[in-house]
């Protein structure tokens, strides 16, 4: 069976430059993405991927992984490392689809 959406949520994707020190908007003018955690039965395997809503550009694909920590820092941005150390960052537009989206990957992460 292919990937199944687990659930999605608004968000401006962020990736952390540790040279600048600064967190990079993905996608064009700073814009707003869908993320959306899938799930693959077959391999047992998660991955989030943001399309930004204007241009539907892929603006993160990212394995989540049985040893990945989902860092919520803040109610609305939440973090995570891949496995090559590249940190992604979520502003979300709400609480609740920041609160919704890490239960799922919190899950999702206790089910690998
Ligand atoms: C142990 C560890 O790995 N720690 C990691 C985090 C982590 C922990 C556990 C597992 C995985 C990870 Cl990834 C860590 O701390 N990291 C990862 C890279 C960046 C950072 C390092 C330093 C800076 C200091 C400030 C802080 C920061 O970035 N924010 C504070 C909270 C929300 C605040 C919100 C939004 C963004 C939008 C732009 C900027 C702004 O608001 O203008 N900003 C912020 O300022 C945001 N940092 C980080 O998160």
């Amino acid at each position: 069976m292919a990937e199944q959406p687990v659930g999605s949520s608004q968000a401006c994707v962020l990736v952390y430059n540790a040279e600048s020190k600064k967190w990079a908007a993905q996608g064009p003018n700073n814009g707003t993405s869908k993320v959306t955690l899938y799930h693959n039965p077959d391999s047992n395997t998660y991955r989030v991927v943001g399309r930004n809503l204007q241009d539907k550009s892929v603006v993160v694909n990212s394995n989540i992984l049985r040893n990945t920590t989902y860092n919520r820092a803040t109610e609305t941005f939440h973090q995570w490392r891949d496995a090559r150390g590249v940190v992604y960052g979520l502003n979300f537009t709400s609480k609740d689809g920041a609160n919704s989206f890490a239960l799922q990957v919190e899950a999702a992460i206790k089910h690998l």
